[in-house]
C-alpha cells in the first residue's frame, strides 16, 4: 500500500513539474517573441547592397536613443573597421522623430561584415532588414545561413524615387546646381555652386540620372510614377575600373585627389591638336575635346610624359561627358527641362558634377538645368528604410 502511495506522489510530483517547466517555458518564450517584437531593431535599418557600395542607414528615434546604444557601438566600430572615410557623420538627419545616419562599405567586404555582426552577436536582436540593390537578391542566402537575418527585397528605383521625394520634402537645402556655367571642358571655371528650392507645383516631370556602378535614367513625372527610360553600362563602376586598370590608384578617393591636380589635355586630343586652332565653320573652339586618350593613340610610347593623375582626370571628364550627353539626349527625348544626377559617383567630385552642369548647359544652349544632392548617395537606402517608417513621410 505505502509502495503504491509513494509512488502516486511521485508520479503527482513529476506531472506537476512538468506542466510548471512547460508553463516557465512557454512563459519565457512568450518572453522572448515580445522582447524581439519590441526590439526588432531590424525596421530602423535600410540597406542598399549595390554592385560597388552598400549603403546603410539607420534610424535612431528621439524618444528611444539608449535603445540603440549597440547599434551606435556597432556602426562606429563597424566604420573603423573598414575605412573611415565610409562613415557620413555629417550627414546626419535631423527629423522631429529622431535622427537618420548613414554609413557606406565596400559591397566586396559585405561578407566581413555580417561576419562582424555574427561576432558580436548583433543579430539577436534583428530579425530582417529591409534591403535594396541588386545585393538584396544576391546575398540574402549569407545573411540567412550567417546571421539568421532576412533581408526584405524592395525595388531598387522604387527605394530610389521613395527616398528622393523623402530628402526633397525635408531637406531644405538639398539641391544644387552652377550658375554661369563658364566651364571649359576640362571642367575648369567660375561657375558658382548655388543652392535651388523648386515648389512641388513646378518639379514634375524631371529626368533622374543615378549614377552608380552603372547608370539608370528615369523620368519621374509624380511622388509615386516613374518609368526607367534609358541607361548605361559606362558609369561610376567603369570610372573606378579603370582607373585602377591604368594607374597606380587603389580606390575612388585616391583616384579623386589625383583628378584635381591632374590635366586631361596630356592624355586627351582636342579640335586644337587637329585643326592648329578653332574649328570656326562649326563652332567648335581649340580646347573642345575631340577625343578623350586619342593622344595616347599617335605615340609610341604612349605612357612617356604621362603622368598616372593626368590620366585619372582624362578618365573623369571621359565618363562624365558621355553620361551628360546621354542625359542630355533622354532629357529631349523624354520632354523634360531639368536634370537632377545622383549616385555616389557624384560623392565628393566636383569636377564631375561642373562638367556635367556644363555639359547640360552646353549641350541644351542653355535652355536645360542639371542639379545635385548632398545626399546624392543614399536614397536607395533610405527609401528602404521608410517602408517601415512610415511615420516619418
Ligand atoms: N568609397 C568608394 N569606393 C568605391 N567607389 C566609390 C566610393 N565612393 C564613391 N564611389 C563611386 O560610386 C560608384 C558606386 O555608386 P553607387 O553606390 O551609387 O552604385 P552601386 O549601388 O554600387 O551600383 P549599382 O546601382 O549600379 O548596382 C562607384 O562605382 C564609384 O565610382
Ligand atoms: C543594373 C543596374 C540597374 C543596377 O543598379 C545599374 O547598374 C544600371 O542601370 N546599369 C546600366 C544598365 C543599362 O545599360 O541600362
Amino acid at each position: 500500500m505505502l509502495a503504491v502511495v509513494t509512488r502516486f506522489a511521485v508520479a503527482t510530483v513529476v506531472v506537476v513539474g512538468l506542466v510548471v517547466l512547460r508553463k516557465r517555458k512557454l512563459q519565457r518564450l512568450q518572453a522572448r517573441i515580445i522582447y524581439h517584437r519590441d526590439k526588432d531593431l531590424g525596421r530602423r535599418f535600410g540597406l542598399d547592397v549595390g554592385g560597388t557600395l552598400g549603403k546603410l542607414v539607420y534610424l535612431e528615434k528621439a524618444d528611444a536613443a539608449t535603445e540603440l546604444g549597440d547599434v551606435h557601438t556597432f556602426m562606429l566600430a563597424n566604420t573603423s573597421y573598414s575605412k573611415s572615410s565610409m562613415r557620413d557623420a555629417d550627414m546626419a538627419l535631423s527629423l522631429p522623430g529622431g535622427q537618420v545616419h548613414f554609413v557606406r562599405f565596400e559591397t566586396s567586404k559585405l561578407e566581413g561584415v555580417v561576419e562582424f555582426v555574427r561576432h558580436r552577436c548583433f543579430h539577436r536582436d534583428i530579425r530582417a532588414i529591409p534591403c535594396t540593390g541588386g545585393g538584396a537578391f544576391k546575398f540574402s542566402k549569407l545573411f540567412e545561413d550567417h546571421v539568421g537575418i532576412t533581408l526584405e527585397k524592395c525595388d531598387e528605383l522604387a527605394c530610389l524615387i521613395q527616398g528622393l521625394g523623402f530628402v526633397m520634402r525635408h531637406v531644405p537645402d538639398e539641391c544644387y546646381t552652377f550658375k554661369n556655367v563658364a566651364l571649359n571642358h576640362q571642367g575648369m571655371g567660375e561657375a558658382t555652386k548655388t543652392i535651388v528650392h523648386t515648389p512641388t507645383s513646378e518639379l514634375y516631370p524631371f529626368l533622374l540620372v543615378n549614377i552608380g556602378s552603372g547608370v539608370s535614367i528615369l523620368k519621374v513625372t509624380s511622388a509615386t510614377e516613374y518609368s526607367r527610360v534609358s541607361g548605361t553600362s559606362l558609369g561610376g563602376g567603369t570610372y573606378l575600373g579603370l582607373c585602377k586598370l591604368l594607374s597606380k590608384y587603389k580606390s575612388f578617393d585616391e583616384a579623386m585627389v589625383a583628378s584635381i591636380a591632374g590635366d586631361s589635355n596630356a592624355v586627351d586630343m582636342t579640335v586644337g591638336d587637329i585643326y592648329g586652332g578653332n574649328y570656326t565653320q562649326f563652332n567648335l573652339s581649340a580646347d573642345t575635346l575631340a577625343s578623350s586618350f586619342g593622344k595616347m593613340g599617335t605615340k609610341y610610347e604612349p605612357k612617356s610624359g604621362v603622368k598616372d593623375e593626368d590620366v585619372a582626370r582624362s578618365l573623369l571628364i571621359m565618363i562624365t561627358t558621355n553620361i551628360g550627353q546621354v542625359a542630355y539626349l533622354s532629357a529631349q527625348r523624354s520632354d523634360t527641362q531639368r536634370i537632377y544626377f545622383c549616385g555616389n559617383f557624384l560623392r565628393q567630385n566636383e569636377i564631375a558634377s561642373r562638367q556635367l552642369a556644363y555639359a547640360i548647359d552646353y549641350w541644351s544652349k542653355s535652355k536645360m538645368q542639371a542639379q545635385f544632392f548632398h545626399h546624392e548617395g543614399f536614397f536607395g537606402a533610405l527609401g528602404a528604410l521608410l517602408t517601415h517608417n512610415q511615420d516619418l513621410l
